[in-house]
């Protein structure tokens, strides 16, 4: 399998080099040449697979010859034994028609989990036998600092430096990053929004005179290996809910565009999804895009889903991509014009092409508790703010199919947000530790590209 550059002008590449590039050398995103593609028999013969099976089956035409069979087996085995639930991503059902994907069972409580454990080993495999120094720099709004912070922290050969926006990650999610005391993790709250933090992440890859230093790596979803590993749980849900015979709708709480484009992934390798449901909270660019084709930002608003207060979505670009005809010219200028005007409209084709399979709803703050409480009341299930925006949606769209919601990140995450709605405050498990004992460490740092790389380069390892 190749990859190429959504902006059509840096080297194709494979499964190993494209894990350890992050951003594409053009400013573009990576995707597979051509999407594979499973027939009805090879998705029914996934049914009663373990989620470790299940992997290595949807994942094997990505990997490539990068890995054996038995090592990517390996790898998969290691990845989800550090999930709390056996079925690794169980699912639950609320109603007659809609269910939950509960995604949060691994160790840092959140979705993210589900790829960057998988990602971490990807990592040590590949760097395995080199002395290859690599810098990875990436940005959260909360979940993926810490889901990576745990993948990385202590391996030789890797830096991680995690930008994410002073206060506005939840207690828990920001001391999951800053209490990881290994001398290879550094974190940096900078003075702004998530956006901003992505944006300086993208200059810095995109910055010859400092990318040209430093073996750089990219952790979010910027990375096609985390993608990739989520395009799996699509899979094992809809099998499970009786795919190929029948279709599987899935609501998915998005911010950067990730989760819910490896569903469309799903799709496109031939798993039958009767719709992709994207749920944005009141930073609704994304529902503007689609429901209207008006992709234009404007100020981020702080919620108490902070891990989806996003404009700027990274892998809107992948599926812009796709809709439009693979022509890496084209969205080479389109992505230039939206980052000098901040806006665009999608073309036609997008449009239409989106609307064969996605719909989209915004969820306000009012609607959001409602979805919680009613979690709670009917199904006995406490859910976390942004698998209730998720919720919402879901009911909102229903359509005598089954609804699966992705429940991204655990209630506990979100303590305060949850005992507002709800009235239950719940408990952190166990295995996150005496995380309010722990020491914190990070620096303070302003948006800007100069602060943030100067920092960086006074630390990490120069290329050999
Ligand atoms: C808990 C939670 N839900 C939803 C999202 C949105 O997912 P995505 O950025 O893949 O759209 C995030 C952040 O990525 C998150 O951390
Ligand atoms: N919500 C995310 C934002 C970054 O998204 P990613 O999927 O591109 O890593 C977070 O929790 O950090």
């Amino acid at each position: 399998m190749r990859y190429i550059s959504t902006r059509g002008a840096a080297p194709a590449l494979d499964f190993r080099d494209v894990t350890l590039a992050g951003l594409a050398a053009d400013g573009g995103l990576y995707v597979p040449e051509t999407w594979p593609s499973f027939s009805r028999d090879e998705i029914a013969a996934l049914a009663g697979l373990s989620y470790v099976d299940t992997a290595v089956a949807v994942m094997t035409p990505f990997v490539g010859d990068s890995l054996t069979p038995d090592e990517l087996k390996a790898l998969c085995t290691a990845a989800y034994g550090r999930f709390a639930h056996a079925a690794v991503t169980p699912l639950v059902q609320l109603d007659h028609d809609q269910w939950l994907l509960e995604l949060f069972h691994g160790p840092t409580l959140a979705f993210k989990d589900v790829a960057l454990q998988l990602l971490g080993l990807l990592f040590e495999k590949f760097l395995s036998g080199s002395d290859k120094h690599v810098t990875i720099v990436g940005a959260t709004s909360g979940d993926t600092g810490s889901a990576a912070i745990d993948a990385v922290a202590g391996r030789a050969g890797i830096d991680i430096f995690m930008l994410h926006p002073e206060g506005r990650v939840s207690d828990v999610q920001r001391r999951q990053m800053t209490t990881v005391g290994a001398p290879n993790v550094h974190n940096i709250a900078i003075r702004g929004d998530f956006d901003q933090a992505q944006a300086l992440v993208k200059a810095m890859f995109n910055d010859p005179a400092f990318a040209g230093r430093f073996n750089l790596s990219a952790v979010n979803s910027i990375n096609w290996a985390r993608l990739m590993a989520q395009v799996v749980y699509y899979f094992y849900a809809a099998v499970r809910l009786g795919a190929p015979g029948r279709a599987v709708a899935f609501s998915v709480p998005t911010g950067n565009f990730g989760d819910v484009f490896a569903g469309y992934v799903a799709a496109k390798m031939g798993l039958p999804v009767a719709k992709l449901v994207v749920a944005t909270n009141v930073n609704d660019i994304l529902h503007r895009a689609l429901s209207s084709g008006d992709y234009s930002t404007g100020t981020v608003v702080p919620t108490p889903t902070p891990s989806m207060d996003i404009q700027v979505s990274s892998n809107f670009e992948r599926l812009l991509f796709d809709l439009g005809g693979r022509d890496g010219a084209a969205l080479a200028a389109q992505m230039h014009g939206f980052e000098r005007a901040r806006a665009m409209q999608l073309s036609n084709a997008q449009r239409e092409g989106a609307a064969g399979l996605f719909a989209s709803e915004r969820v306000d703050v009012d609607d959001m508790a409602l979805a919680m409480r009613w979690a709670s009341e009917h199904a006995g299930q406490v859910i976390d703010p942004h698998s209730a925006i998720g919720l919402c949606a879901a009911r909102r769209q229903a359509d005598h199919v089954p609804m699966v919601t992705l429940a991204t990140a655990h209630p506990a995450k979100f303590r305060d947000a949850v005992e507002r709605a709800t009235g239950v405050r719940p408990a952190l498990p166990a295995r996150v530790g005496d995380l309010f004992e722990r020491e914190e460490r990070y620096v303070t740092l302003d948006a800007t590209f100069a602060a943030v790389s100067d920092y960086i380069a006074g630390l990490a390892t120069p290329r050999g």
